[in-house]
């Protein structure tokens, strides 16, 4: 493909993308992987190019922009590294047709106004923000029920990260198809998700509920840190996701007591039992995911003030849930994939003030800088995912 034919196929992808997002539709990588099946002619170093593109116009434009044509003419205009872009569109037969006078350009910026608004209000400066744009990296965790870093030789070269066992691999390692991967001695992890379970202080013997478990991610990490003594329930309202679980656990080696199926709004129904019982519990709970837009930036096009309500609605409602399971003198680890205060340490301020009995803990982590009661990575400053974790205190 000619580089103007590539910038075509990425607006007409990025046409997609935009739809998806104003209609809650399929992620972009879905959309991008769905143009490539159905335009077979393209190549692999066209693929990489066009996906590129996609993101890097992804990434400038702050609002939905109002069609793939005009966000890519931003990126044309805003990016010193894409000023080739603009002598593309030169009408040829499959490239895109030549610049009308005035023709509109989309807006760039971090995120829809409304939401800068919040980043901002929740201390994320320019500099923090636009990394929470920037490509992720690769980290991986040694599952240290099946080896340790040292008697493990990698096929690459790895950074040691600032936790036990965290590795930091070149992006585009395709640890996917390493024999490692497939025997659960290493699990793809973001050195934030990581920090996050160090965050509950679990030992081995301990009873943990990891109430928002998802697909289990945090869940084999506390596993490992449990070393496979002691009690970890597994519980989500998710049933696709919570079926992960097992394969993945059979892999890592992890003992999982119990994965409990919540139903939604009647979530304490299936964990009754565990009233005022479990020393420790992990509410990873759902939110915007701001601090995840390096994985999937397209979410700020998605997300609105009142799916953010009803996400914060929800964690104060897990928060309380939470609560609850809690043994005396045992400890609530809250997580958010998010740095906005409104759902980090506006919830856990709110909580301390409406439950006297409880207190915020002292979180000793290797990468963060304290936010409220509680303790905030970002991709500027700890080089993880954005997240808010506090670990809470039951009298
Ligand atoms: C941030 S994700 C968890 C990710 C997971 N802990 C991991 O490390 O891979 C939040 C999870 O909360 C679950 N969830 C949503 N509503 C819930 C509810 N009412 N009770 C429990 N879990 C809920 C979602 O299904 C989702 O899996």
């Amino acid at each position: 493909m000619t580089p103007a034919a590539r910038i075509q196929a990425a607006i007409e992808v990025l046409d997609g993308v935009i739809d998806a997002a104003r209609h809650q539709g399929p992620p972009a990588d879905r959309l991008i992987a769905q143009w490539f099946r159905d335009h077979r002619f393209a190549g692999s170093k066209d693929k990489r190019a066009i996906r590129e593109l996609v993101y890097d116009t992804v990434r400038i434009c702050g609002p939905v922009p109002r069609s793939g044509r005009a966000a890519m003419l931003a990126l044309a205009e805003a990016s010193e590294d894409h000023d080739w872009i603009a002598a593309q569109f030169d009408g040829s037969q499959y490239g895109p047709p030549a610049i009308r006078e005035g023709e509109p350009v989309a807006d760039v910026g971090y995120a829809p106004e409304w939401l800068e608004d919040l980043l901002f209000g929740s201390d994320i400066d320019e500099e923090q923000a636009a990394a929470l744009l920037d490509r992720a990296p690769l980290d991986v965790r040694v599952n240290r029920l099946k080896a340790t870093r040292e008697g493990l030789a990698l096929p690459v070269a790895a950074e040691e990260l600032p936790v036990p066992g965290a590795l930091r691999l070149p992006t585009g390692t395709p640890v996917d198809q390493w024999p490692e991967y497939a025997d659960g001695i290493i699990e793809v992890q973001d050195l934030g998700s990581q920090l996050a379970c160090l965050a509950t202080g679990a030992q081995p013997g301990d009873s943990v509920i990891d109430l928002c478990a998802g697909a289990g991610g945090k869940t084999l990490a506390l596993a490992a840190m449990l070393n496979n003594r002691g009690t970890l329930v597994a519980a989500d309202t998710d049933r696709r996701r919570l079926s992960q679980l097992a394969p993945r656990a059979e892999r890592a080696g992890a003992e999982i007591g119990d994965t409990v199926l919540l139903d939604p709004g009647r979530e304490f129904a299936a964990l009754e039992g565990w009233r005022g019982a479990a020393d420790r519990v992990l509410v990873d709970a759902p939110c915007s995911g701001t601090g995840t837009w390096r994985r999937n930036p397209e979410a700020r096009w998605r997300l609105t003030a009142n799916e953010l309500e009803r996400l914060t609605a929800l964690q104060w409602r897990l928060l309380g849930l939470a609560a609850q399971l809690v043994r005396p003198g045992g400890s609530l680890t809250y997580v958010v994939c998010s740095v906005l205060d409104a759902e980090g340490a506006g919830q856990v301020d709110a909580f301390l003030a409406a439950n006297p009995g409880w207190h915020a803990e002292t979180v000793d982590l290797p990468a963060g800088r304290p936010r409220g009661k509680g303790v905030r990575l970002s991709p500027a400053h700890d080089g993880t995912d954005g997240f808010f974790i506090a670990r809470l205190g039951k009298a």
